[in-house]
């Protein structure tokens, strides 16, 4: 055990050296990294991200007022329009962006973390210890990752008597190595000012004050040393890390930029330095010299301002005035500096997110330019190619049977209509206009857009195998287990789909299946019921669409591979990452899988580097669970999914042969299809119900009535909770999770008495079908009676509305096969929290704005807060896991 345990930390230490230097070692560091949901969308998104370092919060000050101080800083760049990347290594993983309770437990753990230079950072990770990262830690990480904008309160410096002792600090190293702007409040003046900034320019790292033309030294404006430069806005900035960044010098050196302290501190922060120009006399006086000198220099200070009275002063922090340690009025006196510089730094990184964005916006058109150039050449041959080379016209085509065409323009057709956003509600105004089935086309592939339940049953059931197959092979994404040949999402209709489906529905998704795999489901439910009575006992908001992830995550991950995957070594978030990083390149996918065609024949990718990231991503992951698992395979009557995918994959004589990609590609597509849709369709089902509180009075009246008062809701209840159906049929109704489904015509034929040519690709509106006013009363209400079976709709009359018109889950042969597993997660969820809790929101009613584009989330997730209605402990007879799940 602890030869394997130190071989790890061997292999992770010789890992961690090579991404020390070169370059290619870079992507082998991702894959140790973990980088926050937030984060990452935000930097592929190219939103403004500011890093901050972590020792702050560690060895700052006392817990619980270090979390306050973050929490406040984080907020102060968020409020500025950007995000907050706070960094450090959490049991040895390297963490860019804390949630919130990484950064509680950072914060609650103090100084019993490792203050963590660029020296100790494979120390750390070897030896999977819990490290805060300083100044060139942080450079290290943030630049890694592509941030270009790093807060901090003051650099440190060339020490005086340095010529003696040698003492610089490793930041003006990391500085002269690390591509990235530091804002900073100058640098102390217990430090050689002249020298350090003597060093910089050694170092070569352009060095700037802040609307100021001397160099700041942190406590007071002025330092008596000219500034370098000088720059007037963060527009200047800006363009100044542009600049650096465009001409990629093959000098990667760092950018500061010196801010001096805001007015309203200068004269508390003048008192402190003359305190130390006094003590540096006494120093040099009493011969205090070399690394005595900077102790007795602080031990001065503080004696001299009277120490954290006046510390608090800069601050005007009530909680300061709890620290009675000498050794923090330095860090103490950073933090009111470091709010000062996280406003000043995030309205840069705002300001240089925007520079970029119009310099892509210009080099996209130029690219435009060159690609509109390329097709028209293209398109030119073809046109005089076909002209001599004309093939016999099909006799069944008459351009007057195709269906009708709203109004394009030249070449590009309807291009312009398909790539506005989103393209479900964009869609649905088209069709309103123009009519239930569109011909549109881009360039020259034919598009036929479906918006009306009669229209889409033809599609997806009368002429169902004629569309079974989604999309032509889209050859950029052949490689990819994301949207790539691999998957069986995207298998075209054939063998290989045929079999992967059997084996999904015998050993996952059929009501045999998941009876088996019941008690696991009921497990993570009575985690996830947990969770909501420690919220409601400690009085904090739930994020329903991240807690349900973990709940549905976790519950298909045991499904599947019998593990989930550990929050511990954050490989779960990981996943949780990955999905929401998958599901934003999903547009990115139809465009390449249509435009890119045309491209792709001239010689240009869409997408791919993208794709393929994430792709990569993805394969390492399941590489080593993979690995795990044919270590220790199942017995044979605990065999799971994966057991029978390896066992297939490893038998030469098995009815069909599949490959390991094939095996991965079908898990990114579990993570992909079972996670997020039911995770966000809770959200939307539970915000309907806050928003109309007799739906949700009613509904508790039913699990009352069936469930009764002693025992809680469990799977086996909802074949007899009719009405708790009906609420999430109406909820998945209004906001189905993929409203745009896509087919392709393997043959020609008519719909709807048009002709669709061969090789078309069909979008169905799934948004449109179910909002359709001429299929649904009151198409925009949340009413979930309409799927009561009464008197007056008997159940012929229902199901025949539910077929025509009712498709969140998709349909025919290429229909969702995890819809029962769906309306398990979401009906459980739901009946816990109506069941257990009252629910209370900031403000009146829950804001319902959609997000996202091919899949439909909430624009401001749902933040609520339970109220225990019963007791956990004492209102039910027996705690049994099959009664409480
Ligand atoms: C509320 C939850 C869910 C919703 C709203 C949903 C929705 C959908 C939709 C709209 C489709 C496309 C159907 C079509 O093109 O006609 C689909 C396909 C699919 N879903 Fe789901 N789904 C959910 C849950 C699940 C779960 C839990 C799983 C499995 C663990 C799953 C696995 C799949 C698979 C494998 C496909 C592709 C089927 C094929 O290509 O043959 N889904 N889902």
């Amino acid at each position: 055990m602890a030869s394997s345990s130190s071989s790890s930390a061997l292999s992770r230490i010789s890992s961690l050296q090579n991404h020390l230097s070169p370059l290619e070692a870079n992507n082998k560091l991702m894959s140790l990294i973990k980088i926050s949901p937030e984060v990452s969308e935000a930097i592929s998104n190219g939103r403004a991200v500011v890093a901050l370092e972590s020792t702050i919060i560690s060895h700052g000050m006392p817990y619980p007022q270090n979390l306050q101080t973050a929490k406040e800083v984080e907020s102060i760049v968020r409020d500025n329009g950007a995000i907050p990347a706070t960094i450090a290594i959490l049991n040895g993983v390297p963490c860019i962006g804390l949630n919130e309770e990484e950064l509680e437990r950072l914060a609650s753990l103090g100084k019993s973390v490792q203050k963590t230079a660029g020296r100790d950072i494979a120390h750390v990770v070897a030896t999977r210890a819990n490290g805060a990262t300083t100044v060139s830690a942080t450079l290290f990480f943030a630049s890694m990752v592509g941030i270009q904008v790093f807060v901090t309160g003051g650099i440190g410096g060339v020490h005086r008597h340095a010529n003696h002792t040698m003492d610089i600090s490793s930041d003006l190293t990391a500085l002269g190595r690390t591509p990235i702007a530091v804002i900073s409040a100058g640098v102390k003046s217990i430090l050689d000012i002249p020298k350090t900034l003597e060093y910089l320019e050694t170092q070569e790292v352009y060095v700037a004050a802040y609307k100021s033309d001397e160099f700041p030294a942190f406590f007071t404006e002025k330092s008596g040393c000219k500034a370098p430069s000088r720059v007037n806005s963060p527009e200047d900035c800006a363009r100044v890390i542009g600049k650096y960044a465009n001409m990629k010098l093959n000098r990667p050196a760092g950018i500061l930029f010196a801010v001096p302290i805001p007015k309203q501190h200068s004269a508390a922060g003048n008192l402190i330095e003359s305190a130390t120009q006094r003590a540096l006399a006494e120093a040099r006086e009493q011969n205090v010299t070399g690394s005595a000198e900077t102790p007795f220099l602080l031990a001065r200070v503080n004696e001299l301002t009277g120490g954290t009275s006046l510390a608090a002063s800069i601050l005007s922090l009530e909680h300061c005035l709890s620290i009675v340690n000498l050794e923090f009025l330095d860090t103490v006196s950073d933090i009111a500096l470091v709010k000062n510089n996280a406003l000043i730094g995030s309205q840069i990184a705002v300001a240089l997110s925007q520079l970029i964005f119009w310099k892509t916006m210009a080099t996209i058109t130029v690219d435009f330019q060159l690609c509109f150039i390329f097709i028209l050449l293209w398109l030119v041959l073809r046109f005089c190619l076909s002209f001599f080379f004309k093939k016999p016209k099909e006799p069944q085509l008459q351009d007057c049977d195709l269906p009708p065409s709203p109004p394009s323009l030249p070449v590009i057709g309807h291009l312009h209509l398909l790539l506005s956003v989103p393209s479900h509600k964009s869609f649905q105004k088209l069709s309103s206009k123009y009519g239930p089935l569109l011909h549109l086309r881009t360039f020259n592939i034919p598009i036929v857009l479906v918006s009306s339940g009669p229209m889409a049953y033809e599609v997806l059931r009368t002429q169902g195998l004629n569309f079974a197959t989604r999309d032509r092979e889209v050859p950029i994404m052949e490689k990819s287990l994301l949207f790539g040949s691999f998957g069986f999402v995207s298998a075209p209709y054939g063998d290989y789909w045929r079999f992967m489906k059997k084996l999904l529905v015998t050993k996952l998704l059929g009501s045999h299946s998941l009876e088996r795999t019941r008690l696991i489901r009921g497990e993570e439910l009575t985690t996830f019921r947990a969770m909501l009575f420690d919220k409601a006992a400690n009085n904090e908001a739930v994020d329903v669409g991240k807690e349900m992830m973990k709940f549905t995550n976790n519950s298909i991950c045991r499904m599947i591979m019998g593990r989930k995957c550990s929050e511990e070594n954050g490989e779960a978030e990981q996943v949780r990452g990955l999905v929401t990083k998958s599901l934003s390149l999903v547009r990115k996918f139809l465009i390449a899988s249509t435009v890119g065609r045309i491209l792709k024949k001239v010689g240009i990718s869409l997408f791919e580097k993208e794709i393929m990231e994430v792709s990569q991503r993805y394969d390492e992951l399941l590489e080593k669970i993979i690995k795990e698992h044919e270590a220790n395979p199942n017995k044979k009557e605990d065999r799971d999914m994966m057991d029978v995918l390896l066992e297939v994959c490893a038998d030469h004589n098995a009815e069909f042969k599949i490959s390991r990609n094939q095996i991965k590609a079908l898990f990114v597509e579990f993570f992909l299809g079972g996670t997020d849709t039911s995770a966000q369709t809770t959200s939307w089902v539970m915000a309907e119900l806050i928003n109309h509180p007799e739906i949700l009075k009613r509904l508790r009246e039913e699990i009352e009535s069936v469930v009764g008062k002693s025992r809680l809701v469990q799977e086996t209840d909802l074949s007899n909770l009719p009405y708790l159906q009906a609420v999430v049929k109406e909820g998945l109704r209004l906001h189905p999770h993929s409203p745009i489904l896509v087919r392709n015509a393997t043959e020609s034929c008519k719909i709807g008495g048009f002709y669709i040519q061969q090789n078309t690709t069909m979008i169905i509106n799934s948004y449109a079908v179910m909002r359709d006013p001429n299929s649904w009363e009151d198409p925009d209400e949340f009413q979930p009676e309409r799927f009561m079976v009464s008197p007056s709709k008997g159940k012929e009359e229902m199901r025949e509305q539910l077929a025509l018109n009712y498709i969140p889950f998709g349909s025919g042969r290429r229909g969702c096969p995890g819809s029962n597993l769906g309306y398990i997660f979401v009906g459980v969820a739901i009946g816990t929290m109506v069941q257990c809790f009252d629910w209370s929101i900031n403000g009146d009613t829950v804001n319902m704005e959609e997000t996202g584009d091919m899949t439909l989330s909430m624009a401001h997730p749902l933040k609520c807060t339970p109220v225990a209605r019963i007791d956990p402990l004492t209102s039910f007879e027996s705690a049994d896991p099959l009664v409480y799940g």
